[in-house]
């Protein structure tokens, strides 16, 4: 595995807050990653201590294995974490090669990071005259400049009307297909299921879950059932090694899984008890169920 970032019992206070806590994730080469959480959940405190810009109270993280100096490996990370703030009166191309000039690095990645952000036909407007979206896009091409390892984007859809947003989610598709590793902060659950492979889920700083988005969808789901004979339903399903809760309302069964059953199966199962089902649904918990989930059972 090609590690970029291992975070290691991370805890930040703020006085009598604490806004971090023992947070421990890593994250690897060509995955794209997100750090969901609802507001004040920690996102952006974490963003800022890896990036050197908030100092940590305990723990440790460490850039490309420790093999450099922090300072040294934040030349490979491309990273957006406040609103995009360029010259007004110059031209987005005029902002890109002053970029350039201070990150010291060449203008000769300006027009191709212009194009992949879908700016290169505006390039010679001036930034007052860009939407926000058009500004948040400016702000990853000027990002992508030195072609980083990694790009971080702190909730990088936050204002935007329904087609920013999707421009957005479809740039940072197109740059995580061409092998740059990503890292963004969300509160949105859809956005995290839409652009990431892996999550963080944070709460009061404190991490409920970190790995695939896959792994956390990949609960085997429940049916919804109605049956002749309720109770003999009921009794079958509870005696099942198959499922675990059974809950009743409404006049329907959920009965949740504890391993893969199809439907079918299921059908056959019970008609050879000679139940007859009038109601037969499978249904898997969206992201946000489990999320819901995850959060209710921690409350403090
Ligand atoms: N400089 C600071 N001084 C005091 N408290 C702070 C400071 N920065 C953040 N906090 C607190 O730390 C907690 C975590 O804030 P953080 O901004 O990291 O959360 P977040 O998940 O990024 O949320 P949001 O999306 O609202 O920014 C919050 O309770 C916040 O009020």
């Amino acid at each position: 595995m090609n590690t970029i970032l291992t975070v290691t019992n991370l805890t930040k206070k703020f006085g009598p807050l604490v806004a971090v806590n023992d947070l421990s994730f890593s994250i690897e080469k060509g995955n794209v990653y997100g750090i969901l959480g609802p507001n004040g959940s920690g996102k952006s405190t974490t963003l800022g201590i890896i990036l050197n810009v908030v100092n940590k109270t305990s723990g440790s993280f460490s850039w490309f294995n420790g093999e450099t100096s922090t300072h040294e490996a934040l030349k490979k990370v491309g990273a957006i974490i406040e609103r995009p703030n360029f010259y007004p009166y110059m031209t987005a191309i005029q902002n890109l090669r002053l970029v350039c000039k201070i990150k010291e690095v060449s203008e000769e990645k300006i027009e191709e990071k212009l194009a992949l952000v879908g700016l290169l036909e505006r390039k010679n407007s001036k930034f007052r005259t860009y939407s926000l979206g058009m500004k948040q896009r400016l702000a990853i091409a000027s990002a992508l400049l030195n072609d980083p390892e990694i790009l971080i984007l702190d909730e990088p859809t936050n204002g935007l009307d329904p087609e920013g947003i999707h421009q957005i989610r479809e740039i940072i598709k197109k740059i995580a297909n061409q092998g740059t590793t990503i890292l963004l902060a969300s509160h949105l659950l859809d956005e995290v299921e839409k652009v990431c492979s892996h999550v963080v889920i944070l709460r009061k700083g404190v991490k409920l879950y970190a790995g695939p988005v896959d792994g956390l969808l990949a609960s085997h789901g429940y049916f919804v059932l109605a049956a002749n004979d309720q109770i003999q339903l009921k009794t079958f399903l509870e005696k099942h090694a198959s499922f675990g809760k059974i809950e009743e309302f409404n006049g329907l069964l959920t009965a949740y899984l504890k391993e893969e059953l199809d439907a079918g199966e299921l059908n056959k199962l019970v008609m050879d008890q000679g139940i007859l089902l009038s109601h037969l649904v499978k249904r898997k918990e969206s992201l946000e169920e489990q999320f819901l989930t995850l959060t209710k059972n921690r409350q403090s």
